[in-house]
């Protein structure tokens, strides 16, 4: 059982871990799983496929499951998804509401940026509020330090620190090789962080970069499927050197929000406590004279842009709410309508 602890297994259900693996990559209708010492191609059982229908119930990145192995052919079946520590979920673009999980127990988010032109932070109060929901800790990267002047990485710096209240930021070149050691005191051994950002910041690199020391003991998750060979799908979780294990996840274009009300606050403690010292009860905090967080913007104490982009989540937040509560009844409806007919066909039969 020793090399299941090494995938970061810590015993907390009631399973036999000889029966568990963990999920390190999802293709389209297999898993790649591994028990620590093998890796077997992981399809879900029937039951599973017939009983589930939430997207977020099936096995992502990071999940546990629980697997009956088929040793000689490196293959598994699912039988089910272990209770998650944390997962990472963004909403799927697109006229439905669906949630798609990214990535499932992981203890540390590595929100991912590149200093240059590309640098948003507005983009980064989204991923620190999806974090902060995912049950992760979050830490801000900021990549390509070599590509900027120092004049351009303090303004790039001081932006973030404004968003990122409480939240470690690092600056690290892949070339030079600077921040790298502050990365590695946040991957500890047997501990999961996962790479996220947008497509273009370097998060492969960052891979390779924290994998290049010793790169033969990543061996461990191997890169040939069953019969021998050499397989060219990407993983996406990996064993580093130290121990860590750390997963790298495709680059987001867009960062819908789904389901992160409670992390508002947390995300926008700042804003939180302006509010509440204002003295108005029912304060728009528009353009009432003497309200706090207009003097605050007013001094320089909140940035216009921030403030507005906490307005703007939340709106986003209660339009999404809308739009769940009326695929909800929608559902609903649609049920007690299959319920109807069946009850009529039964009727007629008789
Ligand atoms: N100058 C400089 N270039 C970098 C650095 N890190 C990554 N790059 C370059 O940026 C480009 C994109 O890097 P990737 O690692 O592929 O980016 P990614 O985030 O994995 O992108 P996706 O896989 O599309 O999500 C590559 O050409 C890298 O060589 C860095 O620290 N400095
Ligand atoms: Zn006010």
């Amino acid at each position: 059982m020793r090399k299941l602890e090494n995938l970061g297994w810590e015993q907390f259900d009631q399973t036999n871990a000889e029966l568990v693996a963990r999920v390190i990559t999802v293709q389209k209708n297999s898993y790649r799983i591994s028990d620590g010492t093998l890796d077997y191609i992981g399809h879900l059982s029937g039951k599973f496929i017939n009983e589930v229908e939430n997207p977020l119930d099936f096995p992502a990145v990071g999940d546990w499951v629980e697997v009956q192995k088929l040793v000689d052919e490196q293959k598994a079946v699912i039988k089910r998804i272990l209770p998650r520590k944390s997962k990472f979920v963004r909403q799927v673009a697109g006229l439905r509401t669906d949630a798609q999980i990214i990535a499932a127990n992981i203890d540390t988010v590595f929100i991912v940026n590149s200093i240059n032109q590309d640098l948003n932070v507005r983009r980064i109060e989204r991923y620190i509020l999806l974090a902060y929901e995912s049950g992760a800790k979050p830490i801000i990267v900021l990549t390509k330090k070599d590509t900027c002047s120092l004049d351009e990485l303090e303004l790039a710096l001081s932006e973030v620190e404004n968003v990122a209240i409480g939240v470690p930021i690092i600056t690290v070149s892949n070339i030079t090789g600077e921040g790298i050691e502050e990365m590695w005191e946040h991957l500890l051994p047997k501990k999961t962080a996962a790479l996220l950002g947008s497509s273009g910041v370097g998060k492969s690199t960052l891979v390779n970069t924290l994998l290049s020391k010793e790169v033969q003991l990543t061996n461990d998750i191997r890169e040939e499927d069953s019969k021998g060979r050499h397989t060219t799908t990407h993983r996406e979780m990996f064993m580093l050197p130290n121990g860590a294990l750390l997963i790298d996840t495709p680059g987001m274009r867009e960062l819908q929000l789904w389901d992160v009300d409670s992390s508002l606050d947390a995300t926008f403690e700042d804003v939180e406590v302006l509010e509440k010292e204002c003295r108005f009860n029912d304060c728009q905090h528009d353009t009432e004279p003497g309200c706090r967080v207009q003097e605050a913007i007013e001094q320089g104490e909140l940035s216009l842009g921030r403030y507005r982009s906490y307005l703007k989540l939340k709106r986003e937040i209660a339009f999404e709410k809308r739009k769940q509560d009326k695929k909800l009844h929608i559902e609903e409806k649609n049920k007690w309508k299959k319920v109807k007919k069946s009850r009529q066909e039964k009727y007629k039969l008789k």
